[in-house]
């Protein structure tokens, strides 16, 4: 079975938890990019939602299957946010960003009432790290913050995208930490939330309440 089809499993599950007068928060990647489409399908069908983009991709691909959208600021919060996730540990505890959404992606999290993570099965793993943490940085700070994580031990990589420094939704640049060896996710947390310029990181503690997972022809479902 492939790895997408898990993704649209898991992307068909999670829509189930969406019911007509909701504001649902939706996420960015290949993912959540199953989810969105669901969702346009059942609008199509009658269901009434707005929805909240989390990227300028998501926004044009809800608007191109006639989602109603808005805006964060314009809504009362969100009922329901779903996203997809680049890891997923035991503890529900995530890796997000990389598709360089992670700043929107957490603030819509944070305001969500239900947070929905989906997955295909390759996205678990025992220990959160293998996947290169994103950090999202002030341009102006960023050469001060990767020789100030280097000397942490992280070594960050600057995310480029065709020869050209990546640059976000929010006009931030990315660096990508190498966290294998760290051992205490929190501290990490705040270690790097208190180093000004770093706007946002790509670790999402416990901000899951649901993950559905994709496996094989079947989804599985772990709750907090
Ligand atoms: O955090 C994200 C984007 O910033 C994505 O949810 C994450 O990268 C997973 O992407 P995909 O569903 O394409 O594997």
């Amino acid at each position: 079975m492939s790895l997408d089809r898990e993704k649209q499993l898991a992307a068909i599950e999670a829509v189930k938890y969406v019911k007509s007068g909701m504001t649902v928060g939706l996420g960015t990647g290949s993912t959540a990019a199953h989810m969105v489409k669901e969702l346009g399908r059942l609008v199509q069908n009658g269901l009434e939602i707005v929805g909240v983009p989390s990227s300028e991709n998501t926004n044009k691909l809800a608007t191109e299957l006639g989602i109603p959208l808005t805006t964060l600021e314009k809504t009362n919060g969100i009922d329901v946010y779903i996203d997809g996730t680049d890891e997923f540990d035991p503890y529900m505890q995530l890796i997000k960003g990389g598709g360089g959404a992670l700043l929107r992606e957490k603030i819509l999290t944070y305001n969500s009432d239900l947070v929905i993570i989906i997955a295909d099965s390759k996205k678990e793993v025992k220990r959160l790290g293998d996947f290169k943490l994103p950090v999202e940085t002030i341009p102006f700070a960023t050469k001060k913050i990767e020789q100030l994580l280097q000397k942490m031990g992280l070594h960050p990589k600057l995310r480029l995208k065709d020869g050209s420094n990546f640059v976000t939704d929010e006009g931030n640049f990315i660096l990508d930490l190498d966290m294998a060896h760290v051992s205490n996710i929190q501290l990490l947390e705040s270690n790097l939330k208190q180093i000004p310029g770093i706007v946002e990181t790509g670790l999402f503690l416990d901000m899951a309440d649901i993950i559905i997972i994709g496996k094989g022809e079947t989804t599985i479902t772990l709750k907090k």
